[in-house]
């Protein structure tokens, strides 16, 4: 008899997509089959899976994208994606179907309602998502990486925290080294996309800082590639050392070398944060849905491990200062960078998996 088989449904962005690898990933060393359903676009992001995962690209479309034409089309997007789902898993019979949001999970999700297969919704942010929003009373199990979730009426969430990579994992809890009169990293990213606020704000506040902080700097930061000359251009003017890319693949080795981390709320951002333990400034991202990254920040402010800025009160000045206020001590450094890690759940992928396990067993 083969080994079980999960389908995980996710897409979008990084921020779906980090977790379900790191789903799937325990889910194979379990001994069980993973395959991943996502559509075009998720493909795209589906490299970092091991190579195991098979990968089933089903028709999904984003309502937000393209023209009235385009938007009109989406009903029947969605409805052939459910079809094709429905014959995968009638040929395939997975044990359990795990979605992370995003549209392209719509369609498995959706094939795994028709066909009342046990089923699992896991979101990561504070705040529910519309794709999760839509399924959450149409599951076994709700997992939540954010605490606490605000969650529909009748819907009981598990808290299980957001699953991180490998990569982060290795470096969870790693010493942290305070500011002090030595190189100091700052590490500015911008989430999976990289993020314009950061690079108009962050390289102007980081020169403004006292003399005896910045000939120490050492920054990392992520534009986006429109951005990166001008970034580039700035640092190299105002002297201070600074390594400018559209995506550093190196960033968990990064967060650990880091002093301070400025950057989005995103929610693996967050949960990197957390496991490795390092002291951030947040900057959440004004226009997600629900403001769902103000909600992630609330889990390390609440716990002082970061401070954070809404892009209303964001200026060169209030950036400045926040930056000065933490290098310049370094063991209020020090104790933002527990409080960071006695938030963490770096079990949240083991956490995860066996809900999944118990939710086939139903
Ligand atoms: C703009 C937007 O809508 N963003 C959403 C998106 O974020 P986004 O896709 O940015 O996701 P996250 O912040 O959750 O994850 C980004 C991941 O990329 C990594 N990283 C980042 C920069 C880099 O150079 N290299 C690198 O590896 C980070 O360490 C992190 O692990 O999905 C998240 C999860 O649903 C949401 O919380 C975010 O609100």
């Amino acid at each position: 008899m083969s080994a079980p088989l999960i389908v995980i449904a996710a897409g979008g962005t990084g921020g779906h997509m980090f977790p379900a690898q790191s789903l799937a990933e325990e889910m194979l060393a379990r001994g069980w089959r993973a395959k991943l359903s996502t559509d075009a676009r998720g493909a795209r992001y589906a490299d970092g899976f091991p190579d195991e995962v098979e990968i089933e690209v089903v028709p999904s479309a984003t309502p937000a994208r393209g023209g009235m034409v385009a938007k009109a089309g989406v009903p029947f997007k969605l409805t052939g994606g459910a079809m094709r789902a429905l014959a995968a898993f009638r040929r395939d019979r997975p044990a359990v179907v795990a979605g992370f949001g995003g549209y392209p999970a719509i369609p498995a999700m959706a094939a795994a309602v028709l066909m009342k297969l046990p089923r699992l919704i896991h979101e990561q942010n504070g705040v529910l998502g519309q794709v999760n929003t839509v399924f959450a009373k149409r599951v076994d199990a709700f997992a939540c990486g954010t605490w606490p979730t605000r969650l529909p009426d009748g819907v009981t969430g598990v808290h299980v925290g957001n699953p991180v990579r490998a990569a982060i994992l290795r470096r969870a809890g790693s010493p942290y080294i305070p500011p002090g009169d030595h190189p100091m990293s700052v590490l500015v990213i911008g989430g999976s996309q990289g993020a314009r606020i950061l690079s108009a704000t962050v390289p102007e506040a980081l020169a403004a800082l006292p003399d005896d902080i910045r000939r120490h700097l050492r920054v990392a930061h992520q534009a986006r590639p429109e951005d990166a000359a001008r970034v580039r251009a700035f640092y190299d003017d105002a002297g201070i050392a600074a390594e400018v890319q559209p995506f550093f693949d190196d960033v968990p080795a990064r967060i650990a070398d880091a002093q301070l981390v400025i950057c989005r709320s995103g929610a693996s951002t967050v949960a990197d944060l957390s496991v490795i333990g390092r002291p951030a400034i947040l900057i959440p991202y004004a226009a997600a849905a629900g403001d769902h990254q103000s909600a992630n920040a609330r889990g390390l402010t609440s716990a002082g491990a970061a401070i954070s800025i809404p892009e209303s009160k964001l200026t060169v000045g209030s950036l400045a200062e926040q930056a000065e206020l933490i290098l310049s001590h370094p063991e209020g450094a020090s104790q933002m960078a527990r409080a960071a890690l006695s938030v963490a759940r770096p079990d949240a992928a083991a956490r995860l998996a066996d809900l999944a396990i118990e939710v086939s067993q139903t």
